[in-house]
């Protein structure tokens, strides 16, 4: 039918705009498949980052602003609350009136802010506990300070729910790395410490206090150096990486005996601190109650830290935490407060409804999920190749030299064991269902400020009221209106959203040698993540369990070393030409790695049980060079230099390009559909390969 050229045309116009035919494939395919695209494709100037993911995630936005704006009678209540708090952020007016107004009222709350208040140490400071301080902020918004805790699933028993705590998200500028401030850190850092500046200025402002710009200079210069401090102390991502190494699970009361923790010679009592946060859901805890300690060495070297400074620097430093984040539904003066240049290289802020869209799905992504689902999702996509891809992962596993039979058998129930899900929950259909998830949320069109805080409050409530509740299995680890795809270890789940279910990945339209290239090998990417470097600790059933023979372990071991070296001898000239972190990215690399070969058997396979596709309008390619020309296309982006240095530090994913140079570099058949030289680029002398 007429539409169905017009999606080959299109599919084949897209792929011929995007490429840049006079490079040679074998010398740079990336430039290859995407230099078309970073010829016509310049960031806005609103984003750090731009890619084929940002262009189609900016698309569902769009679809979201109109589902969120439309009025409909007689719907779910809980699709009326989404645009009712839709409506509160979009209300620039009443916010604008407002102005700092909601977070000045509610800053006793959390004990106030020192540098924004007069006389705390009367008013506060001489009753002040850092438990109650850290119990508070954690308890009822779910800010993480100095000390993280949270209820999470058990590792070792996936289907329970355990206390843990640690030493993550506790930082408030991108990495511990950038707490050195020097080269290309110290534009970021010093905009860091002008923003707490402007911002305690302008609350003693608004509360007609003495502006003291050198005592609020003195004191924000401490908080830093106390963050850059606790930065210190906390672990590099390299010591995270292991989950084995973090199960370390103790009874409450040796966290007492063994991470004693002292500001002001009071001792930080844990179990009065649990209590503090527990008790605010009815739950009691006794001593005996095991925890997850997943940061003991960030514990021990935090007592030195605290020892350096006083309870009004504590304090100063927490706070500062929280407020730096809440801005964001307060008045054009507060927002102003943030250096989004300094930090992200954008020159100005997404536009309203587009931030707005975005929280919105956030915080009710399965109300937010039907408006979409129902707007814009076909629902086409149930064949999704899941099975022929698992099918291929399977097979491979015979070939595999370095994996014993009795590994091989553990791996084999492992990937029949994963579960699937594609597009979207039907729970989402349901309005009883619906309305009842959002049943305790109700929000004002005036209140946005409140309504966020209502959010932080009833997702935290949620979070703890778990801990004596078992694991729900059923439950998706994420929303459908969002362009990615996930895998989660202890569900050992498998997920694409409907957001993803689209060209370039998916379309019924395009030829198979496209949606192989496309959510082809975001399948096997998915797949591959039970068996990387993380996921391969946890058994079929998601348990942090030992299920390979110590040779098959040293084989993977050096097999990924090889992973590890290739990625990390990458230099990233976006990120002043710094070398990608090998260790950090090699599980997202392995899953890349499996992803593509998985894929590509699979369409090989259907090839040779279907007949060739007929070729596409206007372009010289075989389906063979099409898949890999696809898959290299789903990952043609650019970013800023600041949003560069920050995500070579913190992303586990390598930028697009190496995804796409690393992988195809690993893997022969890319070089016989190329017909690429020995010599070539493409084309090292030794290739890695693990799955
Ligand atoms: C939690 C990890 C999920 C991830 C999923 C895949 C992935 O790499 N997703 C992205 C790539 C990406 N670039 C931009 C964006 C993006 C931009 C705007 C809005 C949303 C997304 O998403 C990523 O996380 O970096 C694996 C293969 C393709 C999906 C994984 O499994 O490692
Ligand atoms: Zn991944």
């Amino acid at each position: 039918s007429d539409n169905m050229s017009c999606i080959c045309l299109c599919a084949a116009s897209r792929l011929i705009e995007n490429m840049d035919a006079n490079v040679d494939p074998c010398d740079n395919f990336y430039q290859y498949a995407c230099g078309g695209w970073l010829k016509k494709n310049i960031i806005p100037e609103t984003s750090s980052r731009y890619s084929t993911f940002d262009i189609l995630q900016d698309e569902l936005e769009v679809v979201l602003k109109d589902v969120l704006e439309k009025s409909v009678e007689g719907e779910a209540s809980a699709l009326t609350k989404a645009k009712t708090l839709y409506r509160s952020c979009t209300n620039e007016s009443q916010i604008e009136k407002r102005g700092g107004a909601p977070l000045l009222d509610m800053l006793p709350n959390v004990f106030e802010w020192p540098i924004a208040t007069d006389h705390w140490e009367s008013d506060y400071g001489d009753t002040w506990k850092l438990e109650d301080a850290i119990a508070r902020l954690n308890e009822k918004y779910g800010t993480h300070v100095l000390v993280n805790f949270f209820i999470g699933t058990d590792d070792k028993d996936s289907n329970s729910h355990i206390i843990h705590v640690g030493g993550r998200h506790i930082l408030g500028l991108l990495s511990r790395d950038h707490y050195s401030c020097t080269g290309s850190y110290a534009e970021p850092c010093r905009a860091y410490k002008q923003f707490m500046i402007d911002l305690a200025k302008l609350i003693r402002t608004d509360r007609s206090l003495v502006v003291n710009e050198t005592q609020i200079r003195e004191e924000v210069t401490r908080v830093i150096e106390l963050e850059k401090d606790i930065a210190n102390a906390t672990d590099t991502p390299e010591d995270r990486n292991n989950p084995v190494l973090l199960y370390n699970n103790m009874e409450l009361s040796v966290l007492n005996a063994n991470f004693s923790l002292e500001v002001d010679t009071q001792v930080f009592d844990w179990s009065y601190f649990t209590r503090k946060i527990m008790g605010t859901v009815g739950i009691t805890v006794p001593d005996t109650e095991l925890v997850i300690n997943y940061a003991p060495n960030y514990f021990r070297r935090l007592n030195p830290v605290l020892a350096k400074y006083t309870k009004r620097d504590l304090q100063n430093y927490m706070v500062w935490r929280f407020v730096m984040n809440m801005v964001v539904g307060l008045s054009r003066q507060y927002r102003d407060t943030r250096k989004p240049s300094a930090l992200y290289g954008t020159t100005s802020e997404a536009a309203v409804w587009r931030q707005c869209a975005i929280y919105v799905n956030n915080n009710m992504d399965n109300a937010v999920g039907r408006l979409y689902v129902e707007e814009a999702f076909s629902g086409e996509s149930k064949e999704l190749m899941i099975s022929v891809i698992r099918e291929v992962f399977i097979s491979n596993l015979d070939h595999l030299r370095w994996m014993d039979v009795e590994t091989k058998k553990a791996a084999e129930e492992k990937a029949q064991a994963i579960r699937e899900r594609i597009g979207y929950s039907n729970n989402i259909k349901n309005d009883t269902y619906l309305n009842n998830e959002y049943r305790n949320l109700s929000y004002s069109a005036e209140e946005y400020f409140e309504n966020i805080l209502q959010n932080l409050n009833y997702v935290q409530k949620k979070r703890l009221r778990k801990l004596r509740v078992k694991v729900n299995k059923e439950e998706w680890v994420t929303g459908a209106a969002i362009v990615n795809a996930f895998y989660s270890s202890s569900k050992n789940q498998i997920v694409f959203p409907a957001g993803i279910l689209q060209p370039p990945f998916f379309g019924k339209g395009q030829t198979k040698s496209l949606n192989f290239g496309g959510i082809g090998m975001v399948i096997g990417h998915e797949i591959t993540h039970g068996f990387d470097d993380n996921g391969r600790n946890y058994d079929k059933d998601g348990d942090l369990k030992e299920w390979w023979t110590p040779s098959s372990t040293q084989n993977f071991v050096n097999l990924s070393k090889c992973i590890v070296d290739q990625y990390g001898s990458f230099s990233w000239d976006l990120a002043n030409g710094l070398n990608l972190n090998g260790n950090n990215t090699l599980g997202e690399n392995i899953a890349d790695n499996g992803g593509i070969r998985q894929s590509y058997q699979a369409y090989l396979n259907y090839v040779e049980k279907n007949g060739n596709e007929p070729l596409l309008p206007g372009i010289n390619l075989n389906h063979q060079q099409l898949f890999f020309l696809n898959f290299a296309q789903v990952w043609c982006g650019t970013h800023r230099p600041q949003q560069a240095v920050n995500s070579i530090k913190v992303d586990v994913h390598s930028p697009g390009k190496f995804r796409v140079l690393g992988s195809l570099q690993n893997f022969p058949e890319f070089a016989k559909a190329f017909n690429c030289p020995k010599n070539s680029y493409m084309v090292p002398d030794s290739i890695c390969r693990v799955w």
